[in-house]
């Protein structure tokens, strides 16, 4: 199965005869402490990489490192709502994705130039302060003068007020993961725009809020760093702190045979019931200008769905019984706007209305969508 040995790295990939899957190479590699490397930079097989190592290999008597990157995407945490901690227009317009991870916590952005690394463990070694000292101690060791410091929320620091790397952890019954970001020279004006919501203020819920921080890529204090040379500090330091020593093993979760079934685990967590409908149950309460006349919209979204919604609008501007059936027509669908588009494209051919009407439907709609 081993493709390639080069002094301390190898790679697993698929055009070798498999005698086994990944979990039982590990078994007869026989070691305590493996790193592996990503070869993909898709989000979606970078998770389920994660999910897949998490379910199947045996972390009773082992720790993994994981080592990845991925191109441009937002990532939200477990228990979050998308409408309130991103600007999806924007995201939608740039074409950056949107992923939900199976951990909780907070909303961040992820480019080429942000390294994850996912500490494995058993239940009983999960032990996030020692990761984050692996991370400290690889920027030290690499540039002694860094101000580099884990605070107690698991952020690191750079200088004491800018935050570098942000965490968030799986617990499952007998192993976990502690999941880690690492700033090194990721697009910061992008990274600001696209987790700023454009709906926040009329969202209420009790999904999970982010922490936002003023952040620094460390390749802005020193030029001379780069994401390789990091990686490669890390990989040695978290052999140092664990008394391990095991090649880098490069792996490609798109490997069905290496890993059965990753496939369906990257394709389930790009579904939209995933992304968006496992938002926690919000509402959303806001006023829409259109011709002079102020309107009120309130919605109460469930699983990503409609579930209740209600216009106020003056009689004389549209005739309760149309507002009525628009309402009803909305409820139901997934709150998104490529869908309430379609929706009104078929509204608007179901009913028929004069053009004043019809005008006056779209402006509603486009209202109801800036929302979205
Ligand atoms: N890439 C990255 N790294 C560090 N900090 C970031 C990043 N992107 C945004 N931010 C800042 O953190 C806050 C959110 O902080 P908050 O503390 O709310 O959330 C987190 O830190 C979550 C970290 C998740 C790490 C996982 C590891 C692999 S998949 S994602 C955001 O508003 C920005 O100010």
């Amino acid at each position: 199965m081993i493709l390639r040995l080069s002094n301390r790295a190898c790679v697993l990939s698929g055009s070798a005869r498999l005698k086994s899957t990944l979990s039982t190479f590990f078994d007869e590699m026989g070691k305590a402490g493996i790193i592996l490397k990503s070869a993909s930079t898709g989000i979606f097989e970078n998770l389920a990489l994660e999910d897949w190592i998490h379910d199947h290999v045996d972390l009773q008597n082992r720790s993994m490192l994981l080592l990845w990157r991925n191109c441009p995407v937002v990532v939200i945490g477990r228990h979050q709502n998308p409408w309130q901690e991103c600007n999806l227009p924007l995201m939608r317009r740039l074409g950056i994705p949107l992923a939900r991870r199976r951990s909780g916590g907070g909303t961040v952005y992820h480019d080429f130039g942000n390294i994850n690394m996912t500490f494995f463990t058993s239940k009983k070694k999960y032990d996030r302060h020692r990761n984050l000292k692996v991370v400290t101690g690889a920027l030290k060791a690499l540039r002694p003068d860094l101000d580099v410091a884990a605070t107690d929320r698991f952020d690191i620091l750079l200088n004491g007020n800018h935050k570098i790397s942000g965490t968030a952890a799986k617990l499952g019954r007998t192993s976990a993961y502690h999941h880690c970001t690492l700033l090194c020279s990721v697009e910061r004006s992008v990274l600001s725009s696209v987790l700023k919501s454009n709906a926040s203020e009329v969202i209420k819920s009790n999904a999970t809020p982010s922490v936002p921080s003023p952040v620094k890529n460390l390749l802005d204090v020193d030029p001379t760093l780069d994401s390789n040379i990091i990686m490669d500090a890390i990989v040695s330091q978290y052999n140092n702190e664990f008394g391990f020593d095991g090649p880098v093993i490069t792996v490609d979760p798109t490997h069905e045979a290496l890993m059965p079934g990753i496939q369906k685990m990257a394709q389930d967590l790009q579904t939209w019931d995933w992304i968006y409908g496992k938002t926690p149950k919000f509402s959303v309460c806001t006023s829409i200008v259109v011709n002079d006349v102020n309107i009120k919209l309130d919605m109460v979204i469930k699983n990503g769905t409609v579930e209740q919604c209600a216009m106020e609008i003056p009689e004389d501007w549209l005739p309760s019984e149309m507002v009525n059936e628009f309402t009803s027509a909305l409820n139901g669908s997934r709150y998104c706007s490529n869908e309430a588009a379609l929706l009104v494209a078929a509204f608007m051919r179901t009913h028929s209305m004069t053009d004043d009407v019809a005008e006056k439907i779209h402006r509603l709609c486009a209202g109801v969508v800036s929302v979205m």
